[in-house]
């Protein structure tokens, strides 16, 4: 499929523990689910999803430089690195893509320190506090950005 119509969903540290993970505050949902149900509401909009999910912020860096040219926009939920990475930040404008920023709780409603992001301020749009619903929200949005 051209890379106007393929689309990147990122999950950064402890999200692969989604549906383990403090089930209260994450739900019951896999990563695998997510994925799953991000795909089907991609392919109803004729697009394909890729996804990657990694606890380290250098790999999360590195397929990021990889969607150069690959992917047409990125869904992202950073996890902790949200909150505290830089790196990512400077790295999620290299694409030149639109970029959609997924928290499944509501991070203004936690702890303090949740309530900075070193992402929001360069993402197109942020959702936050939807569940795992967010993201399927999050891939419709961009499918329906990219075709104008
Ligand atoms: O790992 C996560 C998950 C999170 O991004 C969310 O999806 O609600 C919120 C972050 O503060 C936290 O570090």
């Amino acid at each position: 499929m051209a890379a106007g119509r393929t689309l990147l969903l990122l999950n950064g540290p402890n999200l692969n523990m989604l549906g383990t993970r403090q089930p209260e505050i994450y739900g019951a949902e896999t990563l695998a689910d997510v994925i799953a149900g991000c795909t089907r509401t991609a392919a109803e909009h004729g697009c394909e999803l890729r996804d990657f999910q990694s606890n380290s912020e250098g790999a999360l860096i590195d397929r990021i430089h990889a969607a150069r040219g690959a992917e047409a926009g990125i869904v992202i939920n950073p996890g902790g690195y949200t909150h505290t990475s830089v790196a990512l930040r400077d790295a999620l404008v290299i694409p030149e893509v639109p970029v959609i920023e997924v928290h499944v709780s509501n991070v203004y409603a936690r702890e303090p320190f949740r309530r900075h992001s070193y992402v929001s301020s360069i993402a197109d749009a942020v959702i936050s506090g939807m569940g795992v619903s967010g993201y399927r929200y999050a891939v419709d949005y961009l499918a329906r950005l990219l075709a104008g």
